[in-house]
């Protein structure tokens, strides 16, 4: 981490090269529509779309897998697109949003961790921890564009941006409510929690497994504003542009010592996370309980 420097404190060491790149597309570069120069090239893969404008430093990554649930090739193209934008010096900021409609993300794909076998569970914890602290801990400004539901891992993903503006409709809940799908949070989910809202409040709403409407998240502390859905990438661009508007150097110092201590907690337990959930979610009756909740999804689609 090259924390003397201020600019790039990403702990780079941490991804591995994950040989699960099945199927993806990543680092392909196509014009993005009306054409344009270099600032208007758009990258990205089969689940992440990357919209660069490297006239303003700031890139729009749109989420595009069917709910935007966590699958583990999801969670590598984030990563990879992540790092792209981080190591290209044009750009200073990202906003994260989704191409799906109705929903920011649906937190971890549960059909990785139903029926699959230890090893598999722990290589996908393993991503799930790294897209976080890659989030966490980014030297670039993220801005969460929320048009969407956003519950569980989808909230965590929100939470490690450093800013979120959700679109006020009554369906877009957010929340951590994985008590209510009888699994516990890890403790870093707590702790990001804990950061953004306070003990009490995450408390009651970790117990309770809340989700928040757009009034009530606004209230808490989930989230930055709350706007009308056609204003939400607007008003994201404004946030990005009082976010911009502080000397990179000293915001990435500042940022990184709110919240390096927290990421350092899980970086010193990593292993041990990973052994936790993969022994908590292979047990019988959690496999169970999310089969049961993979099929109640199912057929309320119906
Ligand atoms: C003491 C020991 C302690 C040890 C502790 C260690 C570890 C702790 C263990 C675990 C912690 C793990 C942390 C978990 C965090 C999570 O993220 S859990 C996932 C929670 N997510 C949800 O509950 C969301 C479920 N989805 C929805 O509510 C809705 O889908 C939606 C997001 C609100 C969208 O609704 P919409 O109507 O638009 O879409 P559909 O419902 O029709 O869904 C379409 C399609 O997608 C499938 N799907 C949805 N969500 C998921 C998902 N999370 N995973 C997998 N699949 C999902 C759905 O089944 C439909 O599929 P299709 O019918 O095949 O098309």
């Amino acid at each position: 981490m090259a924390l003397a420097s201020g600019v790039r404190f990403a702990p780079r060491a941490l991804l591995r090269p994950w040989a699960l790149l099945r199927g993806t597309t990543l680092g392909r570069t196509e014009p993005a529509a009306g054409g344009g120069g270099d600032g208007a090239r758009r990258f990205g893969s089969q689940r992440v779309l990357v919209e660069p404008d490297a006239a303003s430093g700031v890139a729009v990554m749109k989420l595009r897998n069917p709910s935007n649930a966590l699958s583990l090739e999801l969670l590598t193209e984030l990563v990879i697109s992540l790092e792209k934008l981080e190591n290209d010096k044009t750009f200073r900021g990202i906003i994260l949003t989704s191409d799906c409609p109705r929903v920011f993300c649906a937190g971890l794909d549960l059909t990785e961790i139903c029926g699959r076998n230890p090893a598999h569970c722990a290589e996908y914890w393993k991503a799930m921890q790294e897209l976080w602290l890659r989030m966490y801990l980014s030297s670039l400004v993220l801005v969460a564009a929320i048009n969407g539901a956003c519950p569980a891992g989808g909230c965590i993903i929100a939470l490690s941006c450093d800013c979120r503006v959700l679109a006020d409709n009554p369906k877009y809940r957010i929340g951590l409510n994985e008590t209510l799908l009888g699994i516990i949070a890890p403790f870093w989910l707590k702790d990001t929690y804990v950061n953004t809202i306070g003990h009490r409040a995450s408390e009651q709403a970790l117990q309770l497994g809340s989700l928040f409407p757009p009034a009530e998240a606004l209230q808490v502390g989930l989230v930055d504003q709350v706007v009308p859905e056609d204003q939400v990438q607007s008003t994201a661009l404004s946030e990005m542009a009082r976010w911009l508007a502080v000397p990179d150097h000293a915001r990435q110092l500042t940022k990184n010592m709110m919240r390096k201590a927290t990421a350092d907690r899980l970086l010193r337990q990593r292993d041990a996370d990973t052994q936790n959930f993969v022994s908590f979610v292979c047990r019988d009756s959690i496999q169970k309980s999310l089969q049961a909740y993979l099929e109640k999804l199912r057929q309320r689609k119906g």
